[in-house]
C-alpha cells in the first residue's frame, strides 16, 4: 500500500498555487519580469522562453528569494510581500546553481535542508530516505557530496527540493547534467509530483516539456506570450517553422508571432 503524505490530504485553502497580476521583478537594475499575468494550479508547468526572457527571475520570485517590485503575487494563497516563512516551509526550490558543503554526505545535505525548512524533527529521517530513493541515490546516500558526478549532484538537489512534500515545486533547469536515461526517469518523477503539487520547471529542452508537462508557459521579455497544453503548442507550428519536432516548431511559431506583434506595436 502506498503511504499518503500530509500534502496530499491537507485542504489547500487557495484556488491556484500561483497567481500573478501585472507582476514586475527586478534582476539587478533590469526589470526582468515586466508586467506578467499568470495563474498556475496543480500539475507540471513547463516554463519556456529564449535566453534572458526572465525565467530564472520569475522562479526566484516564486521562491520568495526576490520580492516583487510592482503588481501582485500570491503563493499558496498568501501574498509574496508578506512574511515568507510559511510559504517557504511548503515549497521546494532547486536553483540553477546550488551551494553545498562538499564534505556533507547526501543524507546530511538533504537532512540539513529539511531542518532549514523547519520540518518536524521526528519526520526528517524517513522523509530524507524517501526523497533520496525517489531520485535514485539510495546507494550513494552515505557518500560525500564531493564524490558525486554532475548528474548525481543535480539529483541530490532535486531530493532536497522535494524532501518536505512541497505544495509548490520550483526547478530551474533541473535536467542539466542528466544523461538521457536519467532525463527519462526524471520526467516520471515530475509527472508523479505534478499529481498533487504545482510544479514549475524552467528548461531549454522543449522535448522535456512535451514529455512531462501538463501545461506550457511561454515567456519573452518578462511577459506571458502564451499558455496552453503541450498538444496545443505542437499544433501551433507549421512545416515552415524552425525546429526538429512539432513541439519545437510550435515554440518557434508562437515566439515569432509575438515578436511580429511587438514590432507592429512600435
Ligand atoms: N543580477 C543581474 N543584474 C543585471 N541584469 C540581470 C541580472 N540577472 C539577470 N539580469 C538580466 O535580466 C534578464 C532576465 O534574466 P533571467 O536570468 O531571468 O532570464 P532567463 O530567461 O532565465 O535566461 P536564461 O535562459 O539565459 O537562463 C536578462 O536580460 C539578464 O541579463
Amino acid at each position: 500500500m502506498r503511504v499518503v503524505n500530509a500534502a496530499e490530504t491537507a485542504p489547500t485553502g487557495y484556488a491556484e498555487a500561483v497567481t500573478a497580476t501585472g507582476l514586475k521583478v527586478r534582476a539587478g537594475r533590469r526589470m526582468a519580469v515586466d508586467g506578467l499575468d499568470l495563474a498556475l494550479g496543480t500539475g507540471v508547468h513547463g516554463l519556456l522562453g529564449p535566453n534572458g526572457a526572465g525565467k530564472t527571475t520569475l522562479i526566484r520570485a516564486l521562491a520568495t528569494v526576490l520580492r516583487p517590485a510592482e503588481g501582485s503575487l500570491d503563493l499558496l494563497g498568501l501574498p509574496a510581500t508578506g512574511n515568507p516563512r510559511e510559504v517557504r516551509r511548503k515549497l521546494g526550490y532547486l536553483p540553477q546553481d546550488f551551494g553545498f558543503y562538499p564534505r556533507f554526505t547526501v543524507r546530511e545535505f538533504v537532512t540539513y535542508l529539511a531542518w532549514l525548512k523547519e520540518m518536524s524533527k521526528v519526520d526528517i529521517p524517513a522523509a530524507v530516505q524517501r526523497a533520496i530513493e525517489k531520485v535514485g541515490l539510495a546507494d550513494r546516500a552515505d557518500d560525500r557530496m564531493k564524490t558525486l558526478s554532475g548528474g548525481m549532484l543535480r539529483r541530490a538537489g532535486i531530493a532536497q527540493a522535494i524532501v518536505n512534500s512541497p505544495e509548490l515545486v520550483l526547478l530551474d533547469e533541473p535536467t542539466v547534467g542528466l544523461d538521457p536515461a536519467q532525463r527519462v526517469e526524471f520526467r516520471g518523477l515530475l509527472r508523479e509530483l505534478g499529481e498533487h503539487s504545482c510544479v514549475v520547471v524552467s528548461t531549454h529542452l522543449v522535448e522535456d516539456v512535451a514529455a512531462a508537462c501538463t501545461d506550457v508557459v511561454l515567456i519573452a521579455s518578462g511577459r506571458l506570450v502564451w499558455q496552453g497544453t503541450p498538444a496545443a503548442l505542437a499544433a501551433a507550428g507549421g512545416a515552415d517553422d524552425v525546429g526538429d519536432s512539432p513541439t519545437e516548431r510550435g515554440y518557434s511559431a508562437l515566439l515569432a508571432a509575438h515578436t511580429d506583434r511587438r514590432g507592429a506595436d512600435w
